[in-house]
């Protein structure tokens, strides 16, 4: 179909005194498959509203291409939505739930059941099409609900609201998979907004990561696993999240405590700093090793296939992820090395610079 632009875009539900969502500008790309992924009151809804036109945003102007769609309501941007709860016609039967939104639009009905038997078969309805809805158990409903909104070739975007809440954890891997191949078949403009990392990482092409109403970091599952630009998605995303320890940018190399950790990179004036590093991209040595901060073992957590080792460095958490076997003893001091190509500097919140071996210094 086409990009859908939000140019300035802001939402106040308070005449302007608090932003529910700042102003923004922002491009959904055509045919990608989007996760809006924020804490709960973080703006999730509210800007899928104002994409779906169920709300007017406060300032700004949205384009679907070329069309400016900012007056037109709901029902004239051609969107389709699934929320969070079954949304059917209980009285009809499932076949004709899916069937509506295109005998509605006048779609020639060989094709109106060609594209109810695609989305049945793969959402896995086949043996319930001739049942009412309102027979069906509340996460096949849903089910349901989402074939309703994946079954139009040409919609502008399907917007999903936290789709797979009523959904028992078992089938919604199973569900995610499927979304993903039907989004493959239809080429749909996808935004499915969710506050699980995990449902957003596995479902799409590209995550949007919303904070207080703003957009903190976009990109792909790895790229704001590898390289978060700001502490919230270091914390959000990963589990557990990034560490964050203060530091002191001196002389050009960064400091923790009394440790040298490498040098700093980027244009950044001396001062304090927050070093953020994945529990993944720390290495623990029971000897001195420069650079190495030296941190006090509080306790090992037993994961199965890794250990996360909880340690303290003056009064602030430090975990690594580790194999199983490695011997790491509660009480003890050792030494945790973090990977140059892991390790981040953050100035309020914002990545302002990264870090690099020392001269000669061995990495991580
Ligand atoms: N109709 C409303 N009137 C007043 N304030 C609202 C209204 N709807 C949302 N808000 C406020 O706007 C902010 C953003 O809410 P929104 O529902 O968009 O967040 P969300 O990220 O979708 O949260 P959740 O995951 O809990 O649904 C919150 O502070 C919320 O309390």
């Amino acid at each position: 179909m086409a990009d859908i632009r939000l140019e300035g875009v802001g939402h106040s539900y308070d005449g302007g005194r608090t932003w529910a969502l700042k102003p923004m500008t922002w491009t959904w790309r055509d045919a990608r498959a989007y996760a809006l992924l924020g804490p709960s009151g973080c703006g999730k809804t509210t800007l899928l509203n104002i994409v779906s036109g169920l709300l007017s945003p406060t300032v700004g102007r949205i384009w679907f291409g070329d069309r400016d769609v900012t007056a037109v309501p709901t029902a004239g941007r051609n969107i389709a939505q699934v929320f969070q709860f079954p949304v059917l016609y209980e009285q009809m039967s499932v076949y004709d739930n899916l069937a509506f939104p295109l005998r509605n639009r006048g779609y020639p009905k060989a094709e109106v059941d060609r594209r109810v038997r695609t989305v049945s078969r793969l959402l896995g309805l086949d043996d319930h099409l001739q049942r009412r809805s309102r027979r069906l158990d509340p996460g096949r409903q849903q089910i349901v609900s989402l074939g309703r909104g994946l079954v139009r070739s040409e919609v502008a975007a399907v917007l999903l609201d936290e789709p797979l809440t009523v959904i028992d954890p078992a089938l919604k891997w199973a569900l995610r998979s499927k979304l993903k191949e039907i989004h493959r078949d239809t080429g749909h403009t996808l935004i499915y907004v969710t506050h699980d990392q995990t449902e957003a990482l596995t479902f799409a092409d590209e995550v949007v990561v919303l904070k207080d109403g703003a957009v903190v970091q976009s990109g792909t599952p790895a790229e704001l696993f590898l390289s978060p630009a700001h502490e919230f998605v270091g914390h959000f995303i990963g589990s557990p999240g990034m560490n964050v320890l203060p530091a002191e940018v001196v002389d050009g190399t960064v400091r923790v405590g009394e440790a040298v950790i490498g040098r700093a990179v980027g244009e950044l004036p001396p001062g304090p700093v927050r070093v953020g590093v994945r529990p993944e991209f720390v290495r623990i040595s029971a000897a001195q090793e420069t650079p190495g901060v030296p941190a006090r073992v509080k306790g090992v957590d037993r994961m199965g296939a890794y250990h996360l080792v909880r340690a303290e460095v003056a009064g602030h958490d430090l975990v690594a992820k580790v194999d199983p076997g490695s011997p790491h003893a509660p009480g003890a001091v050792e030494f945790f090395h973090f990977a140059a190509d892991g390790a981040f500097l953050f100035r309020d919140e914002v990545r302002c610079g990264s870090i690099a071996p020392l001269e000669g210094g061995k990495g991580a």
